[in-house]
């Protein structure tokens, strides 16, 4: 819709921004993820259980073709996906051409992988059990980042761990969300 739009008036530029798996919080602490009832995704329902919210997260499969069983994903930092924005704005002013690019990190983590990299960064066990896959799940997606480090010179620079620390932090601070 967007692109028939700029197609038929020139004068719209349009960026089309393909988030992976934003995560992460502003680092201050004050911003953050608070989802209304149960979490659908995995990083807040992994800091809901932390917090002591939620008694144990459930990881759908173990049997994907992945290096240890469990689903992979790109998660990237939602500093690192507000810089994106920027960039991608920069570019319309500078290019006037409508662009479509993945903003991700262009690697894959395993849902055991963070779930055991937020419980070091936490200093606490999250309490996790297997359960069946969850149906449309696909086994792995990461991005290829190539156009938007070429097109809008950027990439993310928060690693995992830096993910982790950043949603624990919030969750920490805010137990009960915004509320
Ligand atoms: O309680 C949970 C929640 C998630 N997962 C797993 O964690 C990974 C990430 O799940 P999630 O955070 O839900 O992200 P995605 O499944 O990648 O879904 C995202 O990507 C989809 C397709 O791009 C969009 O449709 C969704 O809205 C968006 O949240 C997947 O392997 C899930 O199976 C668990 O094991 N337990």
């Amino acid at each position: 819709m967007l692109r028939d739009l700029q197609r038929a008036d020139p004068h719209w530029q349009v960026a089309i921004l393909r988030y992976f798996n934003p995560v992460g919080a502003h680092v201050s602490g004050l911003i953050g993820e608070a989802p209304s009832g149960v979490p659908n995704n995995l990083m807040p329902y992994v800091t809901q259980v932390a917090v002591g919210q939620r008694e144990t997260l459930s990881i759908f499969g173990n049997d994907y073709p992945t290096p240890d069983g469990t689903g992979v994903r790109d998660y990237i930092h939602v500093m690192d996906l507000a810089r994106g924005h920027l960039a991608a704005l920069d570019h319309l002013a500078k290019q006037q051409s409508s662009i479509t690019v993945n903003l991700g990190t262009g690697s894959g983590v395993s849902v055991q992988q963070l779930v055991d990299t937020f419980a070091r960064v936490a200093g606490r066990p999250i309490a996790h059990r297997h359960v069946a896959r969850r149906a449309g799940d696909v086994a792995a997606c990461w991005a290829d980042t190539t156009l938007a480090r070429t097109l809008l010179g950027w990439q993310a620079e928060h690693d995992l761990v830096r993910m982790c620390e950043d949603a624990w932090r919030w969750q920490a601070m805010n137990p009960a969300g915004y509320s």
